[in-house]
């Protein structure tokens, strides 16, 4: 297993900048997946996914930094003001991976039904993803929907260089302007489940 902790950085203090908020104190900082006993119990699903088994590539918040920085949002008519977004730190080439979306692994059917922080894992999605207690800088990204823009970013599954799968989030389809703020799709399922009508909501899926 990986490390973690309660702060990027492995312990130490949150990023003190006056626009980089505190991590939320509730929320368990990972650098890598976080599988549960029913995926390690589920035996040829975790080797097939986590092939490291316990010794995974870490992701580094400082590295993060230097590309999307997370933020509270207080434009005020921001659909998601009051909350975080991740903001791109520096231009961001179309195609180039932003950060992995770090979370709890479970067997789908096991996860949250209340988390806002699932995401569908696995080839043939029998896996889901949470970071709603536990996670990294991408559970930050929010929906592009009402924003006034498009989205500018995207999830995609892809092995690293250990041969573990990863739900990486990468720049597309056009490159970021530094200081832009990263929108994804999270699809309509997400919003219909949340909303039921979506008549209130302006943008659509690329
Ligand atoms: C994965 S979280 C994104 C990060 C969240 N803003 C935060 O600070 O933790 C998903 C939640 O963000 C908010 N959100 C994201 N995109 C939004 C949008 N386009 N309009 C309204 N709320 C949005 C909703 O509260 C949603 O449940």
């Amino acid at each position: 297993m990986g490390k973690s902790g309660k702060s990027p950085g492995g312990g130490r203090a949150p990023p003190t900048e006056k626009t980089t908020s505190p991590w939320p104190s509730d929320v368990t900082y990972l650098t890598s997946l976080h599988y549960g006993d029913d995926v390690k119990r589920a035996k040829e699903i975790y080797a097939k996914y986590r092939v490291s088994g316990d010794d995974p590539i870490l992701a580094s918040a400082a590295s993060t930094k230097k590309i999307a920085r997370w933020q509270r949002i207080v434009d005020a008519n921001h659909p998601a003001r009051g909350e975080h977004g991740l903001f791109a730190s520096r231009k961001l080439e179309r195609g180039e991976r932003i950060v992995d979306y770090l979370g709890h692994v479970s067997l789908r059917g096991n996860e949250s039904q209340t988390s806002d922080y699932t995401a569908s894992f696995g080839d043939a999605h029998e896996l889901a993803l949470d970071a709603e207690k536990m996670g990294n800088e991408a559970r930050m990204i929010n929906d592009f929907r009402n924003t006034g823009k498009r989205a500018n970013a995207l999830f995609d599954q892809y092995v690293d260089a250990a041969g573990d799968t990863k739900l990486g989030v990468f720049v597309g389809p056009h490159a970021i302007g530094k200081g832009e703020e990263i929108l994804v799709s999270y699809g309509k399922g997400f919003w219909r489940n949340r909303v039921g009508d979506m008549s209130a909501f302006t943008g659509h899926d690329e």
